[in-house]
């Protein structure tokens, strides 16, 4: 198992940002960067089946000098790495907080996948779970483990709600019963008063971490699943708790 010590000076807030497929984790993750980096020492990994594109966008984008910014290739799909096996990404972690100590926060982006996937709380000390009003109002309703139970829950590109015709108000309001009252925030990276307000979400996690305050937690463990391979053959993951089931959902990793 692995602790958290809040005194030891290398270890930084490991601060996870997950959702589903282009829904602006790399965007949250570069507004955080330019906000913060003046008052932070960051560094960010990012997490991708069989590229590092995320990493190069993050790089080109210039929110971090270029070798604070690390890729993981997972080759798998994308909640093994930071779920069920999260070797390499502790390995990539640690060696960021140990090539650029001290560091404050780390950002994990994991890879795109669906709404089921969260961080392992032996990954990450808290996590962000992004949706956008993009992928339709009634998403927030549908729950699952990151929608639930992260540390916060983002709603983002509120800028498109009137041209995808969704009340941005009510899809936080049933965001925010769903998460019995846990923090939602709404954001545009067009509308600079919504980036504010996550940074200053990001600056009370780190002071409450720092202070020895935060304890970890784990969102849930996603549904079981299987995957299509696009060859007539499938693969099914049986998680924690030891039994598998089908829940309809397919992609393939091609
Ligand atoms: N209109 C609008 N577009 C946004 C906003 N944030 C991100 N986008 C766009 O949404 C698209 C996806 O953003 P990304 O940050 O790449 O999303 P992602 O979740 O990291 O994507 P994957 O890593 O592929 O899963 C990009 O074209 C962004 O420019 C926003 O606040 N408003």
């Amino acid at each position: 198992m692995h602790d958290h010590p809040s005194h030891n000076e290398t270890r930084a807030l490991r601060l996870g940002v997950a959702g589903p497929v282009g829904t602006g984790k790399s965007s949250v993750i570069a507004a955080i960067c330019r906000q913060l980096r003046d008052e932070f020492a960051l560094g960010v990994i990012t997490n991708d089946i069989y590229t590092d594109e995320d990493a190069r966008f993050l790089k080109s984008a210039g929110v971090l000098p270029a070798e604070r910014i690390r890729a993981v290739e997972t080759g798998s799909c994308p909640h093994t790495a930071i779920r069920d096996d999260v070797t390499m990404n502790l390995i990539a972690v640690e060696d960021m907080e140990r090539d650029f100590a001290p560091l404050d926060i780390v950002l994990v982006e994991s890879g795109g996948d669906n709404l089921t996937a969260t961080f392992s709380p032996a990954l990450v000390d808290a996590q962000i779970f992004v949706l956008d009003v993009a992928g339709g109002g009634d998403v927030a309703r549908k729950g699952g483990p990151g929608i639930s139970g992260a540390d916060l829950l983002v709603i983002n590109k509120i800028d498109l709600g009137e041209h995808v015709d969704v009340d941005v108000d009510r899809m936080v309001a049933d965001a925010t019963s769903a998460r019995k009252g846990g923090p939602v925030l709404a954001l545009s990276r067009k509308r600079p008063e919504t980036v504010e307000q996550l940074c200053a979400w990001v600056r009370e996690m780190h002071k409450t971490y720092a202070a020895g305050g935060h304890i970890p937690v784990d969102p849930g463990p996603m549904a079981p699943h299987h995957h299509g391979e696009g060859d007539g053959h499938t693969h099914s993951h049986g998680h924690s708790h030891g039994h598998s089931h089908s829940h309809g959902y397919t992609h393939s990793h091609d």
